[in-house]
């Protein structure tokens, strides 16, 4: 059915307009709505019938906003005329400036342009729990209907301030008591609501308020600059290689020191600049990209529908086991958690506990629900518990056999129907289910650790998992808060696979006699959160020394062996686990780079012996990056060849949120295509001539340099979804 898009008005006997944005599902401001609003408030304003107007959103959400879609057409095709004149035509001369009142009738949401409408409107009725918020700088851009300008004025300047810089949204009940709402009612009475007060504006009853001309929030103009100052700190702080915080508090300031009307325009004028930047670019394919995932042929469009998963079995109590654990406990999963024997059982207990805690220490859960959470949690030392739970997630050891006979076993004690998962990060499904007669509801559960904190859920489907348990898993996984991606079965997955040359190629650096804490240092100022050596120290490096072998069977070609990992735990640094890795880890205070380190790396350069002429090699920034993420980019090339992800966006998805790989960049695939395919297959060509295959370009590479094309347009070769 299609869908209705467009802007109603209908004036009640009262003298009422009620204007309606209607546009499913989240009523966003496309540009048919913006010309019908325009052509609606011109026709209330000149109607001598109309006393007072009211503006509503269809379906119960007010509005999420402008149109996210305009912003990558303008991406695509680079012309801002596609971006309608809102903020002075219509926003300033036909709403705020209008003769007649006007009033919000907010209702679910009210995001971006949504809440920008509603703060031009001369009062706001909202429902209890609508959710309110400028998160316009995680697309790249700025508020750009004057929410910069109004909403310091209703306000004040420091929460609008915390508020757009951290995308923060609020409930309307905060809203109420911060002066942004007006009146908050039981949701059958916020279209009523809002034509009385419509009408008590008009007749003189209350005030009629226009927050652009507002100044009573603002204080002193030392006020203001002091806490602009700490804004410029935070976003400093928060978005070092972004443009938008910064351009977004001069806006401010703009309006601060020159008035509302004034930074209402240099808002326009810098919303213009900030559209077209990288930074908006990457962030807005995110966005899709994210939304992307959801949709997986043949099992979300084939009119499957989830099946309830209310009771789930942890096999495993340890980090993984009791992050997962944890993860569906918060989300109302009654979770039991298996172990082998009672000491490692209370192990598992307690560290869901020390979850709990934490979260309510950080203020992020409150006493009572981590308590109803923990109330849902049984420890077991048997399978008696499994008959009637509706999933089974196995997170032991990285060990087939162990896995295999775990998988047998739960194929008899569980129903028929229970989903069998496997939190495994590279084993072949095939191989742990191979055992049983089960293989078509047996399904990867890849979670990131800490598995209740990050967003990443890997679904890793076998080529016999049916399309009714990824659809399952899905549902669990959006449930639980995470982002679901579907991928196929290889060793590594997408994210562990792509990312597996991360580590090496610094490895390989730092045997070329490249100073690894540069190394990690250069990485971070990319955007990555954590260098190389870093991530080693905090996965701990046992794992890598027992992944090593299993990545070398299928993928030896292309590995570059280092003794470095070995060594270091020779000599006692596990990372972060024992405090002591590449860095030195105290309590209370940040890693420091050991420089004791270094006799470590000595001794690995000596065994590789790969220093040309037995020097160190001299490299700049870019080539640091080049050399550590370009291998990256190949094995990303190789994922998208094999068809292990169903579009490489899904690939970028993965690695900003299993990686953290930064999103302002769009993901791997989508930063690779703004690099150019063409100049990563001559580096790589020219790297692999001097260092060897582990930088040899692959096939698909190649053929995407060689004919032109990006290496996210679609034309996979083969798929195993
Ligand atoms: C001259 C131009 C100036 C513009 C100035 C203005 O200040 C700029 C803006 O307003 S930018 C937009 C600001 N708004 C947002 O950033 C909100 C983005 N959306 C969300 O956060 C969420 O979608 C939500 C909270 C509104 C709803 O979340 P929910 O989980 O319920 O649903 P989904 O996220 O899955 O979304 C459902 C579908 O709706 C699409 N969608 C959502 N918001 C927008 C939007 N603003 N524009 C276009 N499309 C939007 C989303 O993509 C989903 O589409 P599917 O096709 O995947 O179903």
């Amino acid at each position: 059915m299609a869908k209705k898009i467009g802007v109603t008005m209908e004036v009640g006997n009262d003298g009422v307009a009620v204007i309606t944005i209607s546009n499913p599902p989240v009523n966003s401001l496309a540009s048919p709505i913006i010309s019908g609003l325009k052509e609606k408030f011109r026709d209330a304003n000149q109607r001598i019938d109309v006393k007072a107007i009211v503006l509503i959103g269809n379906n119960g959400r007010f509005s999420g906003g402008f149109d996210i879609n305009v912003f990558q057409q303008v991406h695509k095709t680079g012309d801002l005329s596609l971006m309608p004149e809102v903020s002075v035509e219509l926003v300033c001369n036909l709403m705020e400036d209008s003769r007649k009142p006007l009033v919000a009738a907010v209702e679910g949401l009210a995001l971006g342009g949504g809440l920008e409408l509603a703060m031009a409107c001369h009062a706001r009725v909202a429902a209890p729990k609508a959710q309110l918020g400028l998160p316009e700088l995680t697309l790249g851009v700025i508020p750009g209907f004057g929410g910069t300008q109004r909403l310091p004025r209703l306000v004040g300047l420091a929460k609008a301030t915390d508020m757009i810089l951290l995308s923060k949204s609020i409930s309307s009940e905060e809203g109420q008591k911060l002066g942004l709402i007006d009146a908050l009612v039981p949701p059958g009475d916020v279209l009523s609501t809002s034509r009385k007060w419509a009408l008590d504006i008009a007749e003189g009853r209350k005030p009629f308020l226009r927050s652009l001309h507002r100044t009573d929030k603002i204080g002193s103009l030392s006020e203001a600059r002091a806490i602009l100052k700490t804004s410029r700190q935070l976003a400093k702080k928060i978005a070092p290689n972004m443009p938008q915080h910064h351009a977004c508090i001069e806006v401010i300031e703009e309006g601060i020191i020159h008035g509302g009307y004034s930074g209402v325009l240099k808002e326009a004028e810098v919303f213009k600049q900030l559209v077209l930047s990288d930074t908006a670019k990457g962030l807005v394919h995110v966005f899709f990209a994210q939304r992307a995932t959801s949709k997986v042929p043949n099992v979300t469009d084939v009119g499957l529908k989830p099946r309830p998963i209310k009771k789930v079995a942890v096999i495993g109590g340890g980090l993984m086991g009791s992050g997962i654990a944890t993860a569906l406990l918060l989300s109302n999963i009654r979770v039991v958690l298996k172990e082998i024997n009672s000491e490692y059982l209370m192990k598992g207990i307690k560290s869901v506990e020390a979850n709990m805690k934490g979260l309510v220490s950080r203020g992020k859960l409150t006493q009572d629900k981590a308590g109803k959470a923990l109330s849902l949690f049984k420890g077991v030392l048997d399978y008696t518990e499994f008959k009637d739970v509706d999933m089974v997630i196995e997170a032991v050891i990285e060990n087939i056999q162990l896995k295999q006979n775990i998988f047998k076993e739960i194929e008899k004690v569980c129903s028929p129907h229970c989903i069998l998962a496997s939190n495994t990060s590279t084993i072949d499904l095939d191989v742990i289910g191979e055992k049983t007669n089960s293989k078509d509801r047996i399904v990867g559960a890849h979670f990131f650790s800490p598995a209740h904190l990050m967003p990443l859920l890997e679904i890793v489907r076998s080529k016999n998992t049916s399309a009714q348990v990824i659809l399952d898993l899905m549902a669990v996984g959006k449930a639980i808060k995470k982002v679901p991606v579907v991928v196929g079965n290889c060793i590594g997955f997408a994210v562990n696979r792509t990312f597996f040359p991360y580590s090496q190629a610094a490895h390989m650096l730092a045997n070329l006699g490249v100073d690894l804490f540069r190394i990690d240092s250069v990485i971070t100022s990319f955007g990555l959160p954590l260098g190389p050596f870093q991530l080693g120290d905090l996965a701990g490096h046992g794992i890598g020394l027992a992944v090593g072998p299993i990545y070398a069977k299928v993928y030896g070609d292309r590995m570059f062996r280092s003794p470095m990992t070995e060594l270091l735990l020779k000599s006692g640094r596990n990372g972060k686990i024992n405090g002591k890795g590449y860095y030195i880890y105290e309590k209370g205070s940040k890693p420091k780079p050991d420089p004791s380190v270094l006799s470590v790396v000595e001794e690995s350069r000596k065994l590789t012996n790969i220093m040309p002429g037995g020097k160190p090699i001299s490299v700049s920034d870019k080539e640091i990056v080049e050399m550590i993420l370009f291998p990256v980019v190949n094995e990303a090339c190789r994922v998208l060849d094999e068809g292990v992800v169903i579009r490489a966006s899904d690939l970028d998805i993965a690695s900003v949120l299993g990686m953290s790989f930064p999103s302002y960049r769009g993901g791997i695939v989508f930063w690779a295509d703004t690099v150019g395919p063409k100049y990563i297959y001559e580096r790589l060509k020219r790297l692999s001539e001097t260092y060897g295959s582990f930088f040899k370009p692959s096939r698909y590479l190649e053929e995407r340099a060689m004919n032109g094309m990006l290496l996210s347009e679609s034309k996979s070769s083969r798929s195993r979804l």
